[in-house]
């Protein structure tokens, strides 16, 4: 029988009310100010997006989802950061305990392009040496102002060994697929024995990536 993991992964099933509450597993949202960390987060967590005024987070803001993974419920808690240089400091300070990273850029923002080497330089001082780290290209529903094509993102993607993808908080495009494919990935190493195939995160999204758009066109 499987056992809750010190990821925060339960197996479902009668068995579910006996299970000791599992930790949580933290995941990080990081990014300049402004790449629609917040907008990402509540597209996942309520379907929704609330277009208008941008307000930035102060500090730092956190929210849970449970995602069911191939029968197996795994608890996120997700951080919102700021990115707001200010509150740089108060951030370096969660780096440490998260066990998954999505980093955002706006396509539309180049200079929030450029600081992605900056935001990984950070994230190899402050975080966990096996941390899940994701680029994310996000605002792709705004094609007309594009300012980082496709192939930048995912050869600075290859270039650091981590998956990436184009998301849009407005729109929902692969916001639920990035969560799942590092809740995936979380449970696997929380759950997996040893001895079988590791999951493999990059084809996991490739192949589902692949899946979509053949039925968006079906
Ligand atoms: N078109 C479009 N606009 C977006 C998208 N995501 C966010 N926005 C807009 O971008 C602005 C900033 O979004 P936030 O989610 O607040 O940005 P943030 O990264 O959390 O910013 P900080 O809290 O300062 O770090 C808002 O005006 C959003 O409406 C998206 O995918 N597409």
């Amino acid at each position: 029988a499987k056992e809750a993991g010190k990821h925060g992964a339960v197996p479902l099933g009668g068995a579910e009310e006996a299970q000791p509450p599992s930790p949580p597993s933290p995941v990080m949202l990081l990014g300049d100010s402004g790449v629609g960390k917040t907008c990402f987060l509540l597209q996942f967590r309520d379907g929704a997006f609330l277009s208008g005024t941008f307000i930035a987070t102060v500090g730092i803001d956190f929210r849970n989802k449970v995602v069911a993974v191939d029968g197996v419920k795994v608890k996120l808690q997700i951080w919102d950061t700021a990115g707001q240089e200010r509150f740089r400091s108060v951030t370096h300070a969660y780096y440490r305990d998260a066990q998954a990273l999505l980093l955002l850029y706006d396509i539309t923002s180049k200079m929030s392009f450029d600081n992605i080497r900056a935001w990984l330089t950070e994230i190899h001082e402050y975080a966990q040496k096996d941390v899940v780290i994701m680029l994310l290209g996000n605002k792709a529903d705004v094609s007309s102002e594009r300012a980082v094509r496709t192939e930048d993102g995912a050869s600075l993607a290859r270039e650091y060994g981590v998956p990436f993808m184009e998301t849009s908080a407005k729109t929902g495009m692969n916001v639920e697929l990035a969560f799942l494919a590092i809740a995936k990935e979380l449970k696997q190493r929380a759950l997996q024995p040893p001895d079988e195939p590791r999951f493999q995160i990059h084809d996991y999204i490739e192949a589902q990536q692949k899946k979509s758009s053949c039925c968006a066109f079906a």
